[in-house]
């Protein structure tokens, strides 16, 4: 295999890797910018990379801002809602495909089940207890899925930000 090759053929597997992110996010916009330009951005680059999203269905505060840049930007958008969410996040028109469920254990079940990886963004109590539980199936070994949070200004892999709060990362 010559050089030029070998570099395709790496960016293919880098860009295949993940066809299908479920981001977890807030319900609404929160009180920094930062938060919606963080949801944009990430809208954006799944368009870019042509990543479809599954998400919880909502058309509210930042879940409706990555939804609708994904949307619009032309890959598929999943969102999965239970039955009894729906006139509290979704206000207006859906985005998407929108999947109802029973209850939010089933919504996560289904998130899980159609994504390759896992973002979590700002979000509230909600947003942090679906990464925590997708977190804690990895460790269990339900799934063997990526998770990767916002680090201050940047986003890490789960490991890295364990290695973090360890103090390992401040030794070496
Ligand atoms: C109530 C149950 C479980 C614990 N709570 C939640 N589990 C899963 N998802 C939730 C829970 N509470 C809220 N959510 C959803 O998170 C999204 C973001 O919410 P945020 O608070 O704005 O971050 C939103 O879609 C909520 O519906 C029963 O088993």
């Amino acid at each position: 295999m010559d050089g030029e090759e070998a570099v395709t053929s790496s960016t293919k597997e880098k860009k295949g890797r993940f066809k299908r992110i479920c981001v977890f996010c807030g319900s609404r916009a929160g009180y920094k910018s930062a938060f919606s330009d963080a949801a944009l951005e990430l809208g954006k680059e799944l368009v870019e990379r042509k990543i479809d999203l599954v998400y919880g269905g909502g058309s509210i505060g930042l879940m409706g801002l990555v939804s609708r840049t994904v949307f619009d930007g032309g890959c598929h958008v999943l969102g999965v809602i239970p039955t009894a969410l729906l006139p509290h996040e979704i206000s207006g028109e859906t985005i998407g495909e929108v999947k109802t469920v029973a209850d939010m254990h089933q919504r996560k079940s289904e998130m899980e089940k159609h994504a390759d990886a896992f973002i979590a963004l700002p979000g509230g109590y909600g947003t942090m207890e679906e990464l925590l539980e997708m977190i804690t199936w990895s460790q269990l070994g339900i799934h063997d899925k990526p998770e990767y949070a916002p680090v201050h200004d940047k986003v890490a892999p789960r490991q890295s930000w364990e290695v973090d709060q360890s103090g390992e990362a401040l030794r070496s």
